[in-house]
């Protein structure tokens, strides 16, 4: 067979990863993107000795050498500036979220005393407890809370709003093209004829692909071949990454490798071993590449989880986790190419296990729905995958 494996294909693929540059957004809209720098603490965490329980703050060792009551000086409510405890037998009604005033060290719950006549009085065999959240305990001024790198979570816009970081620098994300061809194809809202289908491949597409991508705009192709060199030209100036689907294959109106060759996109491969998804053409031309996924609705899709979206994370910035579970049925599969296998995956016990659903093959879209990731089955020489063995998973 003179056409690479699915290994091959990814790292061809993954060896062409590109870097999009760095933008400056609002910090409320950077939610899953990647920080393109460094946060630091801008001051101590807490700021300053912060109040953790809403009661009196007195002088510790005034309790411990035995007095109980204690007269309210003054009241300290959050938001207020620091005050000053003069009299150290005296106490401070304090709220939490204040400033501990000047001279206390502790604070009791208001449930641990009883206030009568502005005198606060101890419960008995009370133990000594400070309630203070202490200036810097948790970071210090200057130290880095997020790193470069870092993928943001919806905790860490916390970070960034009190830190003050209003726009914060992150990865920028591509540009995409998408693009059905085919003749057959008519849009979701027209009736099709009988001979007809409706364009479905590129909405599940996009979606995989609309947190990684800073616009993605859908192109159609009809199947001829000037009309698709002259589109594919513009389009290929315009996108950091351009997305096929359909048009690669070896039927007569299978125009794509070629439009493609003859606006000058380099070919860095075209079919791999695998299962579905075999005619896929890979190529780039300048920093822009080309993604000609087989039409087929499964083929494309699976092809889209496997190739674009790992080469469209990584560009981005995103580290690529490889998961793996175990088969949880057998499966045997005769041809000599690896296989794309759709399963249902299930946690027992704390072990992902994964249930086949195989379907009716790479035109059956309705299957994808009942599963919800595909096992990488490779191309062995015992076409019997035993229950029990685990592979990788790529789940969509
Ligand atoms: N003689 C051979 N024929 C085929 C081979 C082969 O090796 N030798 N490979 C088969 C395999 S595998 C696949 S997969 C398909 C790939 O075909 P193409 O990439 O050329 O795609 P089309 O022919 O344009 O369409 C195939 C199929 O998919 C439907 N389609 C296309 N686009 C969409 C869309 N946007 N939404 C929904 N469905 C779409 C299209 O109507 C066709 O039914 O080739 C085999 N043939
Ligand atoms: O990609 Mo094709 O699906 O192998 O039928
Ligand atoms: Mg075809």
């Amino acid at each position: 067979m003179d056409f690479i494996t699915v290994a091959q294909a990814s790292q061809i693929v993954l060896e062409n990863t590109q870097n999009f540059g760095v933008e400056t957004i609002p910090f409320q809209e950077s939610k899953g993107r990647i920080l393109a720098e460094e946060i630091q603490a801008d001051r101590d965490f807490p700021p300053f000795d912060r109040v953790t329980m809403d009661g009196i703050a007195i002088q510790g060792k005034v309790y411990e050498s035995g007095q109980k009551t204690f007269a309210v000086a003054s009241i300290q409510y959050a938001g207020e500036p620091q005050k000053t405890l003069d009299n150290k037998n005296a106490c401070v009604e304090i709220m939490t979220g204040a400033s501990l005033p000047k001279n206390t060290d502790s604070v009791i719950r208001y449930e641990d005393v009883t206030l009568k006549d502005g005198v606060a009085t101890l419960n008995n065999g009370l133990p000594m407890f400070k309630n203070v959240h202490k200036k810097g305990h948790d970071r210090r001024k200057g130290e880095v809370l997020l790193a470069k790198g870092h993928q943001l979570k919806s905790a860490d816009l916390a970070i960034l709003a009190t830190t003050g970081k209003e726009h914060v620098k992150v990865n920028k994300l591509p540009k995409i093209a998408i693009i059905t061809s085919g003749d057959e194809l008519v849009e979701v809202n027209e009736t099709p004829e009988s001979h007809q289908i409706r364009k479905s491949n590129i909405y599940a597409i996009s979606s995989l692909m609309e947190s990684f991508a800073s616009e993605i705009r859908q192109f159609h192709l009809k199947d001829e071949l000037q009309e698709s060199i002259e589109m594919l030209q513009n389009i290929f100036d315009n996108y950091d990454a351009i997305i096929l689907s359909g048009g690669v294959s070896a039927g007569k109106k299978d125009y794509l490798p070629q439009a493609l060759a003859a606006v000058g996109a380099e070919k860095l491969f075209h079919k791999i071993q695998q299962r579905p998804g075999k005619p896929m053409w890979f190529g780039k031309k300048g920093k822009t590449l080309a993604f000609a996924l087989p039409g087929n609705p499964v083929s494309s899709f699976m092809c889209a989880v496997r190739y674009v979206l790992p080469w469209l994370q990584k560009s981005i910035g995103l580290k690529i986790e490889n998961e793996m579970a175990i088969l949880a049925e057998e499966i045997s599969f005769k041809p000599k190419l690896g296989y794309f296998l759709q399963v249902k995956l299930k946690n027992e016990n704390g072990h992902l296990k994964a249930f086949p659903i195989e379907g009716g093959g790479s035109g059956d879209l309705a299957n994808l729905s009942l599963n919800d990731a595909f096992l990488e089955l490779p191309n062995q020489e015992s076409n019997c995958f035993e229950k029990g063995s685990v592979y990788p998973i790529w789940r969509f």
